[in-house]
């Protein structure tokens, strides 16, 4: 039987933040039924009411940013400064959605003599949300914006890490929609489970580990349901002979380092080329130093050991740990900025998401070698390439097989976009326009003019 609640630490000193209680299976299929009654009403509701409420559960995030930061704050870690631009950007991601979901494929019309023929959207109808810890509010905003401004019922379900997060997010929302528009259940993995297996649910959307996604995808593979699966990554990030090694370091550490490493679009793995490997080695601990004078946690302690054993593997198996690579002392979830050299492709450091402050190293003797060794791998999402080549950039935005390509700076690209992973990162569409499409479907209705009177 499931534990009925959920403990949850601080990571910052251990401390037990709260205890709240976890929804059943009960409770999950009560919420499917309750979506399934309210959807219809809710898809009738003119699109700019729709839009309109949206608009005011963005004032109530919006309002709320100072609330919403510190509970981000007290159950995952992330500095307060960084918690509410999460927030304040799932606000915006709410406001894009308000505006775009009305005049979502208005365009669709078709001519003819005597018929005409309708493109007529609407929407799925009920949608999971499965959606994870790390950036938890602007996540979450993307995939509840898109589904409920088409005019779907929404049941999520926040990360089990971050279920006080989850809560206040619902209490700020719901009240804006009708009855049964939107609920929010918390509880762990088992409940996502019960969620994505219901077979009366139309759309799963879940942003989360890979591993959790290949199993939603055979749920809904079993029920019928349209799963979108935005999964974790693997990001290379390849550096050619021709860039200052300092500020290749520093961008690595930034893509490295950033929120703990624990960004979907972290840099995960590097191949630096020969030329400038000492040089870019030196600068990368420099900046790792840094980094360990003020140091962010991971989000608890069992992720804490996922990552040492990544880290603990590569180095019974020949890696070199530059600077950090051992557990601290102390009651937090805290792991320091590390830097691996001498890191192989077969090594798990390299191969799986590591999801921490981890930046391995590998030296390689050309640009096209390190390009070939980060294509060569299961995930899809971003890569980055840093080069003064206008040829190697193009050379590896045609063959990088990601969602995103960065040239010359490990973040950006697409903010609020349409990124479309690959691979084992999966089969969803960012946070931009093309997400109202995955939340709609279009009826074709031939609409034959004889007998019409009015
Ligand atoms: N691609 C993206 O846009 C993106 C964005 C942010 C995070 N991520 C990824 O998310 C991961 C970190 O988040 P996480 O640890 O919370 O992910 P996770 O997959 O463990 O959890 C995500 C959500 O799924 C639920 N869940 C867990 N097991 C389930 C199951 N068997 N069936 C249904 N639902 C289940 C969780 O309770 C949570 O609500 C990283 O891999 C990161 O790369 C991806």
């Amino acid at each position: 039987m499931r534990v009925p609640t959920l403990d949850v630490h601080s990571p910052l000193d251990g401390r037990l933040v709260g205890r709240p209680l976890a929804a059943t299976d009960e409770d999950a299929a009560g919420a499917v039924r309750t979506a399934r009654e309210a959807q219809p009403g809710w898809a009738a509701t003119p699109a700019a009411d729709r839009g309109a409420a949206l608009r005011a559960a963005a004032r109530a995030v919006r309002d709320a940013a100072d609330d919403l930061a510190a509970a981000v704050q007290a159950e995952t870690g992330r500095p307060f400064a960084s918690a509410r631009e999460g927030v304040l950007a799932g606000a915006s991601t709410l406001e894009q959605y308000a505006e775009l979901g009305p005049v979502h494929r208005g365009r669709s019309l078709l001519g003819g003599h005597d018929a005409t023929d309708l493109m007529v959207p609407g929407p799925r109808g009920v949608v999971v949300a499965l959606t994870p810890w790390n950036d938890p509010v602007a996540v979450a905003c993307g995939l509840l914006g898109a589904a409920l401004v088409t005019g779907n019922a929404v049941v999520h379900k926040p990360s089990e890490r971050c279920p006080h997060t989850g809560a206040l997010l619902a209490e700020l929302m719901v009240q804006h929609f009708p009855p049964g528009v939107l609920q929010g259940l918390t509880g762990a993995g088992e409940l996502g489970a019960a969620l994505a297996a219901s077979p009366d649910v139309d759309v799963v959307a879940h942003v989360g580990g890979t591993a959790t996604g290949r199993s939603i995808a055979a749920a809904c593979a079993a029920t019928g349901a349209k799963a979108l699966l935005e999964n974790g990554g693997n990001d290379p990030l390849v550096v050619d002979a021709d860039v200052d090694p300092a500020w290749a370091a520093a961008q690595a550490a930034l893509g490295g380092f950033t929120n703990a490493g624990q960004l979907c679009t972290s840099v995960e793995r590097v191949f630096v080329h020969q030329d400038v490997a000492e040089a870019f080695l030196e600068a990368l601990c420099d900046e790792a130093r840094r980094w360990n004078a003020d140091p962010q946690p991971l989000v608890d302690r069992a992720h804490r050991d996922h990552v040492h054993a990544h880290v603990a593997e590569a180095v019974a198996d020949g890696a070199r740990p530059l600077v950090g690579g051992e557990v601290p002392d102390g009651d937090g979830a805290f792991y320091p900025a590390t830097v691996l050299a001498g890191c192989t492709p077969g090594m798990r450091v390299m191969r799986e998401e590591t999801f921490g402050p981890v930046v391995p190293v590998r030296v390689v003797p050309s640009f096209e070698q390190g390009l070939a060794e980060a294509c060569a791998d299961e995930h899809g999402l971003a890569a980055t390439v840093l080069t003064g080549s206008m040829a190697n950039a193009q050379r590896a935005w045609r063959a990088l097989p990601v969602g995103t390509v960065k040239v010359n700076a490990v973040f950006g690209g697409a903010p609020g976009g349409a990124a479309q992973p690959r691979g084992a990162s999966g089969t969803g569409f960012g946070y931009g326009p093309e997400l109202l499409d995955e939340m709609t479907t279009v009826k074709v209705v031939h609409l034959g003019q004889a007998q019409l009177r009015d």
